[in-house]
């Protein structure tokens, strides 16, 4: 009889045990807790940041910019508008567009950036930097993205500008493409670090570069082989898709960006390094909204639209990868540290639960712009108070 007991009372008491020794486990570093005994996993962070958004302007910046503001507190904000924000002057205009744009009561700090161009004024740069209206320049190789037909051509006429940065600490942030037409397009990324970046780097001591929205295997071996002023941003999308997710099955217009996706093992490549707490990776979403009617046609634009389910998604890839405790790291913690920014103090929290819904196409007054849909469950929300 009592041999018939014992697993009744063994069991359930293990599995208490079992439960105590994983909150015992995982709640000194604050982050990961089981909320009383129902198996819901909730996950508190510091408020993250975007280190690489495209707000756009008028009323498109009007729709998309509260889909950022919910969840960051912070975002680089990227200058390819037409035509671009290149002065000072113009950052600070466009800032203050952006301000205007904020949602009543929003917490939200847009981080401006000039958009570099053959004839870029240092003192313009350095100053601005100075006086903290701008937090970086982009260094978009022409032709190489959307709007970028303004961008550099020949580095050399830009060399001056980047000893200037180096000088006065301004960081770079490089759209990382090569653009010679016999250069295969899954290949661009990995020929400009060893033609355009690591030149660039060897002959400007000291500046401060972040590789934009990586791809590949051989950005994060480049990465990891980097010294302290070597930084890069990884997006949502691309921690998630892999170029079989564009093109398998029919075209997947909203798949397409810039950096294109990759094979499967580069994908891999990307996750490690995102989800290993490296420290100078970190979070730039790419959230780049183009209308439905511009992705879906002939000539479709490159820009994925993850804004609003960026911190699911990547809730969901950190839970695969077995590494939530990092996520805090790679999404609030990586990015301020290398800008030389303090963390945000204030916290969100992500609970797991039922399947999320991705949300139906933001209407904004130019059409409506399709969200990203990792085309896979995500059982991450965001807990809105
Ligand atoms: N990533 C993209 O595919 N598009 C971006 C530009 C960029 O970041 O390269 C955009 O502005 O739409
Ligand atoms: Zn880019
Ligand atoms: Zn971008």
């Amino acid at each position: 009889m009592q041999m018939h007991i014992f697993p009744l009372i063994a069991y359930p008491l293990g599995n208490l045990l079992a439960r105590w020794w994983a909150s015992l486990a995982l709640a000194p570093r604050g982050r990961l807790r089981y909320a009383a005994f129902d198996m819901t996993q909730t996950l508190t962070l510091r408020r993250p940041d975007d280190w690489h958004l495209h707000l756009r302007d008028g009323a498109m910046l009007k729709a998309v910019l509260p889909e950022t503001a919910r969840d960051f507190a912070r975002a680089i904000i990227m200058p390819n508008l037409v035509p671009p924000v290149i002065t000072s002057d113009d950052a600070r205009a466009y800032r203050e567009r952006i301000l205007a744009a904020l949602p009543e009561g929003a917490d939200f700090t847009p981080l401006m950036t000039l958009y570099l161009t053959e004839a870029t004024d240092p003192a313009d740069v350095v100053a601005a930097h100075a006086s903290g209206l701008i937090t970086a320049v982009k260094l978009y190789p022409a032709g190489a993205t959307t709007n970028s037909a303004s961008g550099v051509r020949d580095m050399d006429k830009v060399q001056h500008v980047f000893e200037a940065m180096a000088e006065a600490g301004v960081p770079l942030c490089v759209h990382g493409e090569v653009t010679r037409p016999e250069i295969d397009i899954f290949d661009r990324e990995a020929v400009f670090i060893d033609e355009v970046l690591d030149p660039i780097r060897r002959r400007t001591p000291g500046l401060k570069v972040i590789m934009e929205h990586i791809t590949t295997a051989d950005a994060c071996a480049y990465m990891k082989a980097g010294d302290s002023t070597l930084g890069a941003t990884i997006t949502t999308h691309h921690l998630m898709i892999n170029r079989n997710h564009i093109l398998v099955g029919g075209i997947k217009p909203h798949y397409y960006c810039l950096p294109v996706a990759k094979r499967e093992s580069h994908r891999e490549a990307l996750v490690e390094l995102a989800t290993s707490g490296f420290d100078r990776v970190f979070l730039g979403t790419d959230s780049a909204p183009h209308t439905q009617a511009n992705k879906e046609c002939a000539c479709g634009c490159a820009g994925v639209f993850s804004a609003s389910v960026t911190m699911p998604c990547l809730a969901q890839v950190f839970d695969d990868a077995g590494a939530l405790d990092r996520l805090e790291a790679f999404a609030s913690l990586n990015g301020p540290a290398f800008y030389g920014l303090p963390a945000n103090e204030t916290r969100i929290t992500l609970r797991k639960g039922n399947a999320l819904d991705i949300p139906a196409p933001l209407e904004t007054g130019e059409g409506p712009v399709v969200v990203f849909d990792p085309g896979r469950p995500i059982a991450w929300h965001v807990e809105r108070s």
